[in-house]
């Protein structure tokens, strides 16, 4: 039986301030900091340990990675940033707040932008300064592999073939694996694993910071998942996610 974390960083600043954000590049905020700390706490209380970590290219989760590892005293752990473990790209929302959004489309609009598996938000204009073409970290990248938009199926598009080229083969070899990512980019990698049918992937919501186990069997399918830490604390925090997408 083989264990992997799983975990979206900490409160970023536009969590905060319910922005869609995607592949905007926050920080985390004052409580994002305890979140992840804490998490690094829990893991440690809970005797884990690992021998690689991955995370994306955005520093929300990047730095909830350090401070985990960090409180674990874990900070050697050798670290691959890749970039298709970052968000789901939100398009033309990203910047725009939540609730704002709702209340001038409707909450169901925004819940099918938000939680829809194939209907993408409209996407950025090649010339918007949003668009990551020009940032220095993608510059590897062909552009047709940068998104101006995204729907989940387009994540899980990306998402997995890091799965399956570098993550699923590390665990084989035995690897204690953490991946510190995003909402739906862990959305997109759970639907995959659980087979989770299109319709109910909109329920499903990540709360920030807390960390989730999977246990795996021999060919990496799940055998069963549970979050670490108080499970109501998780189910309300998991219930905030949902709610941010509707109107006041
Ligand atoms: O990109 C974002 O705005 C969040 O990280 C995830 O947002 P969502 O829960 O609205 O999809």
């Amino acid at each position: 039986m083989y264990k992997i974390v799983f975990m979206r960083h900490g409160e970023s600043t536009w969590n905060l301030e319910n922005r869609f954000t995607g592949w905007t590049d926050v920080d985390l905020t004052e409580k994002g900091v305890a979140e992840a700390k804490a998490a690094g706490k829990v893991l440690k209380d809970e005797g884990y340990t690992f021998d690689l970590a991955y995370t994306s290219v955005l520093k929300r989760a990047i730095r909830t990675l350090w401070l985990t590892l960090d409180e674990m005293d874990m900070m050697y752990l050798p670290i691959k940033h890749d970039w298709r473990l970052n968000e789901r790209h939100y398009g033309a929302l990203q910047g725009l707040d939540k609730a704002e959004t709702a209340a001038k489309y409707g909450d169901a609009q925004v819940l099918v932008w938000r939680r829809s598996y194939d209907t993408p938000p409209e996407p950025l204009a090649e010339d918007d300064e949003r668009t990551s073409y020009n940032d220095p970290r993608y510059a590897g990248l062909p552009k047709s592999s940068i998104p101006l938009t995204e729907c989940l199926k387009d994540t899980v598009a990306r998402v997995m073939p890091a799965w399956d080229e570098e993550i699923a083969p590390a665990i084989r070899a035995g690897k204690k694996i953490i991946i510190s990512a995003h909402g739906n980019s862990l959305r997109a990698l759970i639907k995959m694993l659980d087979g989770i049918s299109d319709s109910d992937i909109v329920g499903l919501n990540i709360p920030n910071g807390q960390p989730l186990v999977y246990e795996l069997d021999a060919d990496l399918k799940p055998i069963r998942h549970y979050y670490l830490g108080d499970p109501a604390a998780i189910a309300a925090a998991q219930a905030a996610v949902a709610n941010q997408g509707k109107a006041k």
